[in-house]
């Protein structure tokens, strides 16, 4: 049965809270931002990844979903689902004994995926449940899921090292994270090219549907990001036991798997 339930988001929804803590740089309200820009972008969200990408980001995806080690009667997290990509595709590999949970803080990014879960006809579909929820304080118990995907999601946490120790914690022992993201490239020509489409087509693109802002923020999270060897330390570092990233995509983009 499809489910949307709402978890209370401890400190991000309280307003009182929020007026309290809104300084500059904190973390809080940094965190709010980025719910409000990813639910303004829920509605197009879809159509822009395949136009930008050029419906390449539909076999980046599958490879991430493959690299988890997902398989029939698993029970899968897809952490910072959005409109639900992965969770759909861990959803066939998982099977109707399966069960996959899509969490994410983006309200609008939820009532997307589980618009598209009720348009879909496959059955397998019906062992999807979204959760709205915060990445860095997963609501549920120590060493539940058999595997675990992030998509396009680690580089816009507030604080990665926190969320991949959560990921590490509801993850079984011997069980794998498979984070699918941007790559923060070592070598500068595909740095060059990466911020050179963000600039001339992602950031133009966007534009057109009033969103140059929000698609503007995508150059600089991708420079604050990790690069893939910074990416295995952190992975280390929460508790997993082995970390190897690949690059993708020419390089233009990174899997992270992470052993627990
Ligand atoms: C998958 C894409 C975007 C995901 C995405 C991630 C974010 O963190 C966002 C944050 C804020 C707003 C939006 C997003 C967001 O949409 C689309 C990626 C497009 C890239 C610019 C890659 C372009 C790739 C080439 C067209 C194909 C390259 C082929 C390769 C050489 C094999
Ligand atoms: C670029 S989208 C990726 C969506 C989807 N995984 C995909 O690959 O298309 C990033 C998602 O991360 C979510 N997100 C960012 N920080 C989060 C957090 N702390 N907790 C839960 N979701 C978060 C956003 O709401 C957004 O839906």
């Amino acid at each position: 049965m499809a489910s949307l339930q709402l978890h209370s988001l401890p400190p991000l929804s309280s307003p009182l809270r929020q007026h309290r803590r809104l300084s500059k740089h904190n973390p809080t309200r940094c965190s709010i931002n980025r719910q409000a820009l990813f639910s303004r972008i829920a509605p197009v969200y879809d159509n822009l990844n395949d136009l930008l990408s050029l419906g390449h980001h539909r076999v980046w995806k599958r490879m991430a979903v493959s690299w988890s080690g997902a398989k029939e009667g698993d029970s899968v997290l897809d952490v910072c689902c959005g409109s639900g990509d992965l969770a759909f595709l861990l959803s066939e590999r998982v099977g109707l004994d399966g069960q996959i949970i899509g969490l994410d803080f983006a309200k609008e990014q939820l009532l997307v995926a589980q618009s598209r879960q009720h348009l879909r006809s496959k059955a397998c579909y019906k062992n999807i449940k979204w959760i709205e929820g915060n990445a860095l304080c997963l609501p549920f118990p120590d060493s539940y899921f058999d595997a675990i995907t992030i998509g396009y999601g680690l580089r816009n946490v507030v604080d990665i090292p926190k969320a991949m120790e959560e990921m590490c914690r509801v993850l079984k022992p011997g069980s794998v994270l498979s984070v699918l993201d941007f790559n923060k490239s070592s070598e500068p020509l595909t740095s060059l090219l990466q911020e050179w489409m963000i600039d001339n087509v992602v950031v133009p693109v966007a534009s057109s549907y009033g969103l140059e802002s929000e698609y503007k923020y995508l150059k600089s999270s991708i420079k604050e990001f990790r690069t893939g060897k910074e990416l295995e330390k952190v992975a280390l570092e929460a508790g997993f036991c082995s970390a190897t990233h690949y690059e993708i995509g020419g390089g233009l983009m990174g899997n992270l798997v992470a052993m627990r």
